[in-house]
């Protein structure tokens, strides 16, 4: 009962942190964010609140109106809005890092646009649509001396390094296989969600996928050698064309050392209640 309760206690106090002064001894730094995106608030300016050496600075959105609202419900000082806001933002000197939470098929664009700007980027998951685009903006960020952290909150989770510790540590004997697994329930995402849109990066395998993939990955210590089977769950297709985009997939793909990795990624899951991990048959 106790546990259930810190459960619930821990989970509050990260949606609610609590809110600190700001840094008199050191300059914050100032974020700028590249449209005013749902998960802004939860990702970044909430937690941001209890940070005293970060301020979020200035917010761009593609209309003026929509940008006022979003500054002004989360007190933002500075506000663009209109066709050129993400240049504009990233043309204000004051701006010393952007957070680009745009949709996946924008991401590499403003991404390298704004380390071009020479500023710092905290760039929503995934980095890009193809492995080559993200290779340039990692690589241009090096040269450019500046950070460059894809958003990938999981892996500062202590549930996960944990995991990650006893299996490197050796005491489970080698590992076999492995198994990830990230859906979201039906219902939760609308139709016009940029999660399914094509031209915008979207589908399932991109959006809850890539934790998938990036965790087989974290915890074998390696990278997939092939892919073994992969099913994917395609969104009908409105039109007579087939549909570019999943819903969802399941993939098993092989590691080194005879691992395999098997990944399950959803976007419109039928309900269950299974929240708690499985212990793998024997
Ligand atoms: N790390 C995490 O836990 C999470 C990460 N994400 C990632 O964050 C990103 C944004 O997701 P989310 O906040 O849910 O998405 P939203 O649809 O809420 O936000 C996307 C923003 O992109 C801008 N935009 C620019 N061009 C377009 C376009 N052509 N069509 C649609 N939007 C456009 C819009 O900005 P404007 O205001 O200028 O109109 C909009 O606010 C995705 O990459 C997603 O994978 C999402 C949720 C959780
Ligand atoms: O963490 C997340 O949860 C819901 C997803 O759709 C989102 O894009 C993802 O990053």
């Amino acid at each position: 009962m106790a546990s259930f309760y810190g459960f619930l206690k821990r989970v509050y106090t990260a949606t609610h942190p609590p809110t600190c002064e700001l840094s008199t001894s050191s300059t914050p730094i100032k974020f700028g964010i590249l449209g005013a995106a749902n998960i802004a608030p939860t990702a970044l300016i909430v937690p941001a609140r209890s940070h005293p050496e970060v301020i979020i600075y200035a917010v761009a959105a593609r209309s003026l109106d929509k940008a006022k609202t979003f500054s002004g419900k989360y007190g933002i000082e500075k506000v663009y809005g209109g066709p050129n806001a993400y240049q504009e933002l990233l043309d204000d000197p004051e701006v010393e890092a952007v957070y680009n939470p745009l949709p996946n098929g924008l991401h590499y664009e403003w991404t390298m646009k704004a380390l071009d700007a020479g500023k710092h980027v905290l760039l929503e998951k995934p980095s890009a649509d193809t492995a080559a685009e993200t290779r340039e903006m990692f690589e241009l960020a090096e040269k450019k001396g500046l950070v460059l952290l894809e958003a990938f909150h999981y892996r500062f989770h202590p549930a996960v390094q944990r995991a990650k510790a006893i299996l490197d540590s050796g005491e489970l004997g080698a590992i076999k296989s492995v198994e990830a697994t990230l859906t979201v329930p039906r219902g939760i995402l609308k139709d016009d969600d940029i999660r399914f849109d094509y031209s915008l990066g979207g589908g399932g395998l991109m959006d809850m996928g890539c934790y998938t993939i990036n965790c087989l990955r974290y915890l074998t210590s390696s990278n997939p050698t092939s892919v073994l089977s992969a099913t994917p769950d395609l969104v009908p297709s409105k039109t007579d064309s087939p549909s570019l985009v999943d819903a969802g997939t399941t993939a098993t793909l092989a590691f080194p050392s005879d691992i395999t990795g098997t990944l399950t990624c959803h976007l419109c899951k039928p309900p269950t209640l299974r929240v708690i991990p499985k212990l793998p048959k024997t």
